[in-house]
């Protein structure tokens, strides 16, 4: 089963006035990795699609998606997939990568149909591209380690980093996951934005009855929406993303936009915070 769906971009000043479902129709990302079907989410913001794949019996093909306009979504577009599951297989342009858990495969622009197979439970993301860069496996051992944050602050964790210039280069996908060690629960705090590029949130690795606190909005007028196991969060240029886990768990977080520069973002003073 394939199902797609548009988020469309919508304004600071519109949101400060949202309530929290109206907030959560625009924002959170829910119903993904059902069994058997492709989901999708088509964003206005930076073009940004975020969805799922999760083969049973029969592989499941990514092909067509009516909302890019185009006979194949790679057409004019890169990809990333990141395995939450056991071991899955890709296949496209003829080869067949073996996809372990908490590994990216990125399928560069014009690659075609994708066929999902196996055990995986993949994570889709992908955004407009302008030239083909290499379809290649990033292992763990390849992605670039990033430790940040102290047990003091509940923030101690390390981002890994997939498509990341100096690991595989891209387009527009910037793309990796968060893991925390025992305890802390914090992530992306101090807070920060960059207007310069959208990203997308999706929590995965926390018990089902635990939830995730994910703050959102401009600094000074943040809200916040509560987010189970699995479930993705739509991150505007111009606000804030970050949360709290009242459990342990892993994110996996994606950009793009006007750069690739992870390192390009504009944190927010505490003291600016409300
Ligand atoms: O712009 C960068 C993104 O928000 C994330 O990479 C942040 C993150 O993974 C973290 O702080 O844990
Ligand atoms: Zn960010």
């Amino acid at each position: 089963m394939f199902q797609s769906k548009t988020r469309y971009a919508i304004d600071p000043a519109t949101v400060k006035t949202l309530n929290t479902q109206q907030l959560r129709d625009h924002f959170h990302v829910g119903g993904l990795f059902a069994q058997n079907e492709i989901s999708l989410t088509y964003s206005h913001y930076d073009r940004l699609i975020l969805g799922s794949a999760v083969p049973t019996d029969a592989p499941l093909i990514l092909d067509h998606v009516p909302e890019t306009g185009t006979s194949n979504i790679l057409d004019r577009r890169e990809m990333g997939i990141l395995n939450i599951g056991d071991t899955g297989l890709v296949r496209v342009e003829g080869n067949t990568y073996e996809v372990k858990q908490g590994e990216v495969l990125y399928i560069g622009m014009g690659a075609g149909a994708v066929e999902f197979s196996g055990l995986g439970r993949f994570y889709i993301l992908s955004a407009p591209a302008h030239k083909t860069h290499p379809t290649r496996l990033i292992k763990l051992t390849d992605a670039k380690r990033l430790e940040l944050g102290a047990p003091e602050t509940a923030n101690e964790r390390v981002i890994l980093q997939f498509l990341h210039p100096d690991v595989a280069p891209s387009c527009q996908l910037v793309m990796g996951y968060t893991q925390f060690s025992p305890g802390s629960v914090w992530n992306s705090m101090p807070a920060h934005t960059h207007d310069r590029r959208s990203e997308a949130y999706m929590y995965f690795d926390l018990a089902p009855e635990h939830r995730i606190f994910h703050f959102m909005g401009e600094p000074t007028e943040t809200r916040h929406m509560v987010i189970a196991n699995e479930e993705a969060v739509i991150s505007p240029p111009w606000s804030i993303h970050c949360g709290s886990g009242t459990g342990s768990y892993s994110f996996c977080w994606a950009m793009a936009g006007d750069n690739v520069d992870f390192t390009d973002v504009d944190v927010v003073a505490m003291e600016n915070l409300r």
